[in-house]
């Protein structure tokens, strides 16, 4: 199972050897301002997941957020540890 430092290596990887194909360089590629109105429509899904459907749907709903939020660290050059420091 993948945790969250896994896939922040994974993209960190795929950021700086840009494979062709990658939905993460085509995510990159587009900034921070598409970037951002993804991580919105994302959160709002989480929302309405928690609201309304499974704690599985709830499960994915949110594991897409984090995957959003990390290509937005990428984006603006951020390290896992940037982070960490302010939990
Ligand atoms: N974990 C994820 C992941 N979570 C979410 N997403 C993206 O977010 C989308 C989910 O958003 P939606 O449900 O809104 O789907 P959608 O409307 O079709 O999304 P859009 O493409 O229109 O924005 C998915 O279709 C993926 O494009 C992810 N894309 C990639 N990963 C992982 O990231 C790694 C690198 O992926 P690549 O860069 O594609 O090689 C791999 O391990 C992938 O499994």
């Amino acid at each position: 199972m993948k945790s969250f430092d896994d896939l922040f290596a994974e993209l960190s990887d795929k950021a700086a050897t840009r494979p062709e194909g990658s939905d993460t360089v085509a995510r990159l590629d587009a900034g921070v301002h598409a970037i951002g109105k993804k991580i919105v429509e994302e959160a709002a899904e989480v929302w309405m997941a928690a609201e309304y459907e499974s704690k599985e749907a709830c499960a994915e709903e949110i594991s897409q957020l984090l995957y959003h939020l990390q290509v937005m660290m990428l984006a603006k050059g951020l390290k896992l540890e940037d982070v960490y420091t302010h939990l």
